[in-house]
C-alpha cells in the first residue's frame, strides 16, 4: 500500500504532459490528482459500456463509466480503477498524457511507455486511461465534463479468455483489495447492544513474539481457513473456526488477536459476558455480528461462573458473577446454532490464563479447533523482540539472554518491558540480562520451597499440567484438532 501511495504521489509530482497537448495540461493534471488512492474509489464509482472494437488483430475492451447505476459495467469499471492501482510500478516517475491524432481524447499512460502492461496467464493486456472533455449546451449555457474510460487492448484470439477468466479475475482481486485497504473496526458490547471504534492495534504476525514453527501453523490454519468456502459448504459445516488461547498474563494472547485480525483484515467484536444481562441480549448480539469478523470473549473462566459442573451440559447453571441469567449453555447453543448459521468466515477466539479451569464443555472436540498455548519467552520469540525494539537481527549478549530463558520463566511482555528501557541496544540488553539473572535468583530460593512438595513421580502436587502437544520453544504449544 505504501509503495502505491509512494507512487502517485510521485507520479503526481513527475507529471509532465506532452508539449503538443499543452491545453490539455490542466486537464490531465486533474486526473492525476484522482488517483490518490481515496479520490481514485470516487472516480471510479460509475461503470462500463463494453464494446469490442477490431483494429488488425487486436482487440480493445473499452471500460466507459455509464448513466446507469446497477449496470453491471459500474462493477468491473470500479474493480479496474481499484487493480490497476496496485498495478502501477513503484518506479513510475510521471504519468504521461499525450492526444490521440485527430480525436479529442487524452491518453494517461499509466506507466513510463505505451500504456500499462498486464499479464495473466500468459497473456499480454495493455491498459490506457482516456479522458474526454465533453461540452453540451442547455438553455441555461454550455456545460463540459471529462468522461473517461478504460481501453483495454489484447490479441483478439485472447478475446473468450479475456471475458471468461481475466475480467472475473479483476473483479475478484478488487475486492480482495478493498477489503485490505478497509478500516478495521473493534466493536464492544454494552447491555445488548455494540458500539464501534477504530482498531489500530500494531500487531502483526510479524511483529508477534511466539515459537516460529507454532506462528508457521497458525498461520497456515489461517490461509487454509479462509480460502475453504466451498469445503464447508460441501461437508454441510458452517464456515467458522474457534481458537482457545491459553497461558499466563503477558504472553501475548490478545496481542495475538489483534494480531490475526490485521492479518485476515476482521473486525473484532470483543464481547464482555459481564455486560449481558439475558440470554436474549446474548442472541441479538450474536446475530448483529457481521461476516468476515471475530468473535472474542477474553478470560472466558472469569466471565462466566461455572455451576453444577457434574450436571448435564445442557442443565448447567452458568451465570456471570454479576447474577445474570447468562448461561453457558446458551452461550455455547448460540453459537453453534444461530451464529454460525446466520452468517460465514467467522472466527471465535477464547482466552483464558487457566485452561484448566475451563469447563469441559467449553473443551469438547468440534467446539475450539485449536488450543494455542502462549508461553514464556524462548529464544525464538526474544529474537522477534529484539528485532522489534532495536531492529537487530545479531548481539554478542544473544548468547547469554538464550541460556537465562532457558532457566528463567519470563513472559514477552516482561522481556518487552526490559528492551524499551533504552534506545542503546547495548544498555537493554544488559538490563534484561540484569532482570533475568535476578529472577533467577528469586525463582532457585522457590524451587527450594517447592522441593519439599515434590511427589514422587516428579510433579508437584497441585501444579500438575494438562496434557499438551508441544511444539518448537519449549513452552509453547498447540493442539489442532
Ligand atoms: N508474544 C508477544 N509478542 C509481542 N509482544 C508481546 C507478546 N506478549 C506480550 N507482549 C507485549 O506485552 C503487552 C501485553 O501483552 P498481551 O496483553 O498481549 O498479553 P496477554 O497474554 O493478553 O495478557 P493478559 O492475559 O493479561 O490479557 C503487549 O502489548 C505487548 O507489548
Amino acid at each position: 500500500m505504501d509503495s502505491h501511495r509512494q507512487t502517485l504521489e510521485s507520479a503526481k509530482k513527475y507529471l509532465t504532459t506532452a508539449a503538443s497537448v499543452a491545453a490539455s495540461a490542466m486537464l490531465a493534471r486533474t486526473v492525476v490528482k484522482e488517483f490518490l488512492p481515496n479520490e481514485l474509489r470516487t472516480l471510479l464509482s460509475s461503470g462500463f459500456d463494453r464494446l469490442f472494437s477490431r483494429v488488425s488483430t487486436d482487440s480493445v475492451i473499452v471500460i466507459r463509466q455509464t448513466e446507469r447505476r446497477w449496470h453491471i459495467s459500474n462493477e468491473l469499471y470500479d474493480a479496474a480503477g481499484t487493480y490497476l492501482r496496485t498495478k502501477i510500478s513503484p518506479a513510475l516517475k510521471r504519468l504521461r498524457a499525450s492526444k490521440e491524432k485527430e480525436k479529442n481524447n487524452i491518453i494517461i499512460s499509466l506507466d513510463d511507455g505505451e500504456g500499462l502492461t498486464d499479464v495473466f496467464e500468459g497473456v499480454e493486456y495493455k491498459w490506457q486511461l482516456m479522458l474526454q472533455q465533453e461540452t453540451s449546451s442547455s438553455r441555461v449555457g454550455e456545460t463540459s465534463a471529462d468522461v473517461r474510460w478504460y481501453e483495454l487492448n489484447f490479441h483478439s484470439k485472447y478475446k473468450d479468455v479475456t471475458l471468461n477468466t481475466y475480467l472475473p479475475h479483476i473483479l475478484d482481486r478488487s475486492k480482495e483489495i478493498k477489503a485490505m485497504d478497509r478500516r478495521l473496526k473493534l466493536h464492544m458490547n454494552e447491555n445488548d447492544s455494540w458500539s464501534e471504534i477504530d482498531l489500530h492495534h500494531p500487531a502483526t504476525m510479524d511483529t508477534l513474539a511466539m515459537d516460529a514453527q507454532l506462528k508457521r501453523t497458525i498461520l497456515e490454519d489461517l490461509a487454509r481457513f479462509v480460502k475453504r468456502k466451498e469445503y464447508y459448504k460441501r461437508i454441510g459445516k458452517a464456515w467458522k473456526r474457534g481458537y482457545l488461547l491459553f497461558g499466563p498474563p503477558g504472553t501475548g494472547k490478545s496481542s495475538l488477536i489483534a494480531a490475526i485480525a490485521n492479518y485476515l483484515r476482521f473486525d473484532i467484536y470483543d464481547l464482555d459476558l459481564k455486560e449481558v444481562n439475558r440470554n436474549s441480549d446474548l442472541k441479538s448480539l450474536l446475530i448483529e455480528m457481521t461476516n468476515k469478523s471475530m468473535l472474542v470473549i477474553e478470560d472466558i473462566d472469569c466471565s462466566v461462573d461455572l455451576q453444577n459442573r457434574d450436571g448435564e451440559e445442557g442443565e448447567k447453571e452458568t451465570k456471570s458473577h454479576n447474577n445474570n441469567d447468562v448461561t453457558l449453555s446458551a452461550l455455547l447453543n448460540l453459537i453453534d446454532g444461530l451464529w454460525s448459521t446466520s452468517g460465514e468466515e467467522r472466527i471465535i477466539v477464547l482466552t483464558t490464563n487457566y485452561k484448566d479451569q475451563l469447563d469441559p464443555a467449553l473443551l469438547r472436540p468440534g467446539r475450539m479447533d485449536m488450543h494455542i498455548h502462549m508461553g514464556y519467552c524462548g529464544p525464538d520469540s526474544f529474537r522477534v523482540l529484539a528485532s522489534n525494539y532495536h531492529a537487530i537481527d545479531e548481539h554478542p549478549l544473544f548468547e547469554e539472554i538464550d541460556c537465562l530463558l532457558k532457566e528463567v520463566e519470563a513472559t514477552p511482555a516482561e522481556v518487552a518491558e526490559e528492551l524499551m528501557r533504552s534506545d542503546d541496544a547495548d544498555i537493554a540488553l544488559g538490563a534484561l540480562i540484569l532482570f533475568l539473572q535476578n529472577k533467577r535468583k528469586g525463582e532457585g530460593r522457590e524451587e527450594i520451597l517447592l522441593e519439599s512438595l515434590r511427589t514422587d513421580d516428579g510433579v508437584i502436587d497441585g501444579e500438575k499440567k494438562p496434557l499438551e502437544i508441544g511444539q518448537g520453544e519449549d513452552q509453547t504449544s498447540a493442539e489442532s484438532k
